[in-house]
């Protein structure tokens, strides 16, 4: 097992730790500012405090020969207070500095997750959501703020380290007073081990982070076993011993890559301490034989030792530094991810007139492959829908049925030809704009763990307190008695995961469902789709609730997709879909007479439910 691409990009935990540089005066100027002051005083204090520390150690014996009021001991005070105000100053600016980045830190997350969320809503289509690396990065997005993806604590890590890097810079800088290649050495030493062990945390935080596609096959496992969607089949079906083995497989598998790949490597470790010991030894063997030719006096000497020895207060190895690259290193992919859902954005070049479409809605020569797929699901396509009128789309399964009205709702974007509303290009057209004017049901619609009256009014939600308009969009979904038995009416939860919720039936829910596309309608749809819209009801009732609402969007540009031939009939025209292309069209007469494919099939569904009736 290798762990994919775990390998840091170049400069990559630089980069990370900038990105989180580059947001902080987003979220306030004034206090990134005071950040900044606050780092230099936290590094420049200590270190006055450490040369005054030298200094003083140097002048003790002197003063203590003079005696008290001499001028030896008069300045041995002087560097005592110059030391104690050093002190004292140092941990009144560090609470300073560590609570603004406490609040900076918070607010940073809080930016980035706004961000994120904003970027993954922005694009009109859904493509990038079935896009590999865009999962990978939404998995660390909904973890953002859990574990170690924790952009505040990269702040408070860069709060804690900067100082540190700076004070180690000052000591060095003293260092080279003593001996300039010594200084130099230190000043270029710390740095790379810092930059060394960011880099192995990087490397480490990746593995962790980037193996999305194992861990969200994990996730689902835990998920299926966990959540109450799947549990009726699980049980029913025995799949829990199934399911957990795979699990644990998954999960065994997880430590195994995790014990030999999301840990610190030897030799990294063992090169930093090595190069940190030699670099020691070599400075207090010169140190020392420096102090015994009598090379440095014994101030000058103290002030060096102390300088050296403060420097070993570097946070190159904790918990501090470890936080710093894995905290930081989510931003810069974040910011990457904004970058490139924007620049998806195609710009808007036509308006559509208010009463679009008026004329006609025409699909030219249209083909469409899903992202990464190799066939497309739709080839040539020619269909013109007369505005007004209702339109039934039939085929068998995988004709390409929902991928069309999918295209029309600019869910997915062709892949050749064009759609256009009374002659203008929906490419054009802020798709936003155009979705105002649909009213659309999926067979997979959502399901909403909110109110009754949310899961109608989100239909056309500026409306959501219009009760009477709900009501009237109820009516004729038959709910009305439904929703009049349920604990709290309108507003009852429907989720039975919630206390006074409850859930309903299938069918129950299509209903609900329907209302909701009924109420987008009264609120001004123009275009209607119906994508099986009532699969869950009895035959019967669907034909009816079709007819119902041929009734109620009379005028309406209707479109249906439906395999319940009793429905379809209805509808004042209907086009067979067979390999993403129009195989038959015409009313229901026009095909019965034709004697193709629909005739065939609405032959043999008659004739089953003549017999069924019959039996
Ligand atoms: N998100 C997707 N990514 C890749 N392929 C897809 C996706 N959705 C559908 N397909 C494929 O596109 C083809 C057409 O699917 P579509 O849902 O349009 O068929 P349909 O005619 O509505 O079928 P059904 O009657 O079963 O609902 C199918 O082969 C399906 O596997």
């Amino acid at each position: 097992m290798t762990p994919p691409n775990a390998s840091p990009m170049r400069f990559e935990a630089g980069r990370a730790v900038l990105a989180v540089m580059w947001l902080m005066p987003q979220i306030s100027r004034p206090r990134t500012a005071l950040f900044a002051a606050t780092a230099v005083l936290v590094a420049a204090l200590p270190l006055t405090m450490t040369v005054a520390t030298g200094l003083l150690i140097g002048a003790v014996p002197a003063a203590a020969g003079a005696g008290p009021g001499s001028p030896e001991a008069r300045h041995a005070y002087v560097l005592l207070a110059v030391g104690v105000a050093a002190l004292l100053l140092g941990r009144l600016v560090d609470n300073v500095h560590r609570a603004n980045a406490f609040n900076l830190g918070r607010e940073l997350e809080l930016l980035v997750q706004d961000r994120l969320v904003t970027a993954v809503a922005r694009p009109a289509g859904v493509a990038h959501l079935e896009d590999d690396d865009i999962l990978a990065l939404l998995r660390i997005a909904r973890q953002l703020g859990a574990d170690h993806i924790r952009p505040e604590r990269a702040v408070r890590g860069l709060a804690h380290i900067a100082p540190e890097f700076l004070a180690a810079a000052g000591a060095s800088i003293v260092l080279c007073f003593f001996n300039v290649w010594i200084g130099l050495a230190w000043l270029v030493a710390w740095p790379a081990i810092f930059i060394a062990m960011q880099n192995e945390y990087t490397r480490v935080g990746k593995t962790a982070y980037m193996r999305s596609t194992e861990m969200r096959e994990s996730e689902y496992m835990r998920d299926l076993a966990m959540n109450a969607g799947p549990a009726k089949e699980i049980r029913v079906w025995g799949l829990m011993g199934w399911l957990l083995d795979r699990y644990d497989r998954q999960w065994a598998e997880r430590m195994d890559y995790t014990n030999r790949f999301q840990r610190l490597r030897a030799r990294t470790a063992v090169g930093v301490i090595g190069a940190l010991l030699a670099l020691t030894a070599v400075t207090a063997l010169l140190l020392a034989r420096a102090g015994l030719d009598g090379a440095v006096g014994f101030a000058a000497l103290s002030v060096y030792l102390v300088a050296m020895t403060s420097m070993f207060n570097f946070s190159a190895f904790d918990d501090t530094a470890a936080f710093l690259a894995l905290g930081a290193l989510p931003v810069p992919k974040i910011l990457a991810l904004e970058t490139e859902l924007t620049a998806d954005e195609r710009p808007v070049t036509a308006e559509l007139p208010a009463a679009a479409p008026a004329r006609s809605v025409r699909f030219e020569q249209v083909a469409f492959a899903y992202p990464g797929a190799e066939r497309p699901v739709i080839e040539g396509l020619d269909l013109k829908i007369e505005a007004g009128t209702s339109l039934a789309v039939v085929g068998h399964n995988g004709a390409g049925k929902t991928s069309l009205v999918k295209l029309l709702a600019g869910l997915y974007e062709p892949t050749g030809g064009r759609i256009t509303v009374d002659g203008t290009d929906l490419a054009g057209v802020d798709p936003a704009a155009w979705r105002t004017r649909l009213s659309a049901l999926f067979q997979d619609f959502t399901r909403y763990q909110l109110t009754v009256r949310e899961n109608i009014a989100l239909g056309a939600p500026h409306l959501a307190e219009d009760t009477d308009r709900i009501w009237k969009a109820c009516e004729p979904m038959g709910i009305r008695a439904l929703i009049d038995s349920l604990p709290n009416g309108l507003d009852t939860v429907l989720s039975s995961e919630y206390e006074g919720g409850t859930d309903l039936s299938g069918g129950q829910w299509q209903r609900i469902a329907l209302a909701r596309a009924l109420f987008a309608v009264q609120a001004g749809a123009k275009i209607l789709i119906l994508d099986e819209p009532a699969a869950a009801l009895d035959v019967r009732a669907e034909a009816e609730l079709y007819e119902q609402f041929l009734d109620i969007t009379a005028g309406l540009t209707t479109i249906v997709i439906s395999h319940r031939f009793s429905t379809v009939r209805r509808a004042d025209r209907i086009v067979v879909l067979d390999g993403g292309r129009v195989v038959e069209d015409g009313s229901h007469g026009d095909l019965m007479a034709l004697g193709g494919r629909y005739a065939e099939a609405f032959t043999l569904q008659a004739d089953r439910l003549a017999r069924t009736s019959r039996s």
